[in-house]
């Protein structure tokens, strides 16, 4: 199939000298490839125009997309800002620590971030709130007999993260509603009208911060109690200048989002590569039954490298952001070119995740390259996460309950004597942006 591209626009056109990607249509541009075909897109545009060009993100405009991987480091430059991101997403991201730069930002996330380092997690017992709810999942899984598979990691993390922040199990089935019309603001097209998507979604973020400012206060009234937003609001409280309750919020509604649709997309292409890679089901079961128990701290991973490995491979290869946008502050120079101050730049952490300059056999699904290295990982090991000031603050979280997931899912189904496999076509239907996902409608059997 050819890619979503508008055959009308042949055009060779050039902006601040650098050539722009062909076939955009109007009002949405590139997005539709973008959305459904990015690899391609990249691949295309590189060999048939060079390492630097624009794309067009329809209502966010042209981004300067660099796949020379110097551009990774543009993450790191002090002339580079993320305030575009909260241009491109005003209603979910404005107000939030990732769309900030400099001092605003440090003290957001200075108060947020000790939370999520392993000390932190590992104080809280979060390993330790998981691992039951993790097991029942699979279990249900394992009666059921056949699931499919996003629907479930969506749900099961949308279960986890609600557990973390301390939201009554009762509570659950209303909030599973409100965030999912939450969602909506990411496609919401701009028209206030009741019923339509913008209404609604800005009708669940309204109702959900209402509840996390009552989290907030119930915290304060209750000082002495632990559990993350706790620590969150105790911390924000002692920070130099104390933060408004409305920063407070906006960012624990971030780590709602922040956490959901990228780690239920990677647990879906984990269990998917292991349902059509028996090899790697087999290492897993092998590790899963020496371990014997799912673990609970940080500290215990080291026992689990094969399911590790499995986390680090299956991000790589499904990297679950695949973009970030940025806005240059000042003139810079990037590969070749100069690029002007004020220009939106686009970092394509796909391109980077799976290119040969950076990875031996880049297309290949291979666990060895983690298990037989013996350098510490690097920041570009671990590029899905980012890098610089705004790298992911769930990063160990993830990592934990991926492990989880994994050693739990070979126990369970090992023990019922079945193994998981692929009950659909795996290429139709992935996405790639605003984050990437597998298809909706893989189905996943264990028999
Ligand atoms: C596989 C799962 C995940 C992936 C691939 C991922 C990826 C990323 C990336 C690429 C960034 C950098 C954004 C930027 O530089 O503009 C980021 C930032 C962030 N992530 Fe994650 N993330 C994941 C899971 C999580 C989880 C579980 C949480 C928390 C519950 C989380 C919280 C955050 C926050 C708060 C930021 C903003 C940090 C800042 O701006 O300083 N992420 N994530």
């Amino acid at each position: 199939m050819d890619m979503l591209l508008n055959p009308l626009d042949r055009r060779h056109r050039l902006r601040c000298d650098i050539p722009v990607v062909p076939g955009a249509f109007p009002l949405v541009g590139h997005l539709p490839a973008i959305v459904c075909d990015l690899p391609r897109l990249l691949q295309r545009a590189e060999r048939t125009l060079g390492s630097h060009f624009w794309l067009d993100f329809g209502p966010a405009g042209h981004l300067m997309t660099c796949v020379d991987p110097d551009a990774f480091a543009l993450l790191r430059h002090k002339d580079v800002s993320s305030t575009l991101i909260e241009e491109i997403a005003p209603e979910l991201l404005g107000g939030t620590l990732v769309a900030q730069d400099g001092g605003a930002h440090r003290q957001a996330r200075d108060a947020i971030k000790a939370a999520f380092l392993p000390k932190g997690l590992t104080q809280a017992g979060i390993g330790d709130l998981f691992a039951p709810v993790i097991r029942a999942r699979v279990q249900a899984w394992r009666d059921r007999g056949h699931v499919t598979i996003l629907r479930e990691t969506g749900d099961l993390m949308l279960k986890l993260i609600f557990s973390l922040m301390g939201i009554p199990a009762q509570d659950l089935p209303g909030w599973h509603r409100k965030y999912r019309q939450l969602l909506q603001l990411i496609v919401a097209p701009p028209v206030d009208l009741p019923g339509l998507p913008l209404r609604r979604g800005r009708a669940a973020r309204d109702w959900i911060d209402a509840q996390l400012r009552q989290f907030v206060r119930d915290a304060r009234a209750h000082a002495a109690r632990t559990g993350f937003i706790n620590d969150m609001v105790s911390a924000f409280d002692r920070s130099d200048d104390a933060l408004s309750d409305d920063v407070l919020v906006a960012n624990i509604r971030l780590l709602l989002l922040a956490g959901h649709d990228t780690t239920a997309s990677t647990m879906a292409w984990m269990v998917i590569e292991l349902a059509r890679q028996p090899v790697l089901w087999d290492a897993l079961v092998e590790e899963a039954q020496r371990v014997g128990a799912v673990p609970t701290r940080h500290a215990d991973l080291a026992q689990c490298p094969v399911a590790e490995a499995l986390f680090r491979e299956t991000l790589r290869v499904h990297p679950a952001t695949t973009l970030l946008p940025r806005r240059a502050l000042q003139e810079l120079q990037l590969g070749q070119r100069r690029i002007p101050a004020g220009t939106h730049l686009c970092i394509p952490l796909l391109h980077f995740s799976t290119s040969a300059l950076l990875h031996e056999a880049p297309d290949q699904f291979r666990l060895a390259r983690w298990l037989q290295r013996t350098e510490p990982i690097r920041p570009v090991d671990m590029l899905q996460f980012g890098t610089g000031p705004h790298v992911c603050i769930g990063y160990h979280l993830v990592w934990l309950e991926l492990v989880q997931f994994c050693i739990a899912l070979a126990l369970t189904m090992h023990k019922a004597g079945v193994r998981p496999r692929l009950l659909s076509g795996v290429e139709e239907g992935r996405r790639y942006y605003p984050t990437a996902h597998p298809s909706m409608t893989i189905r996943i059997g264990f028999s």
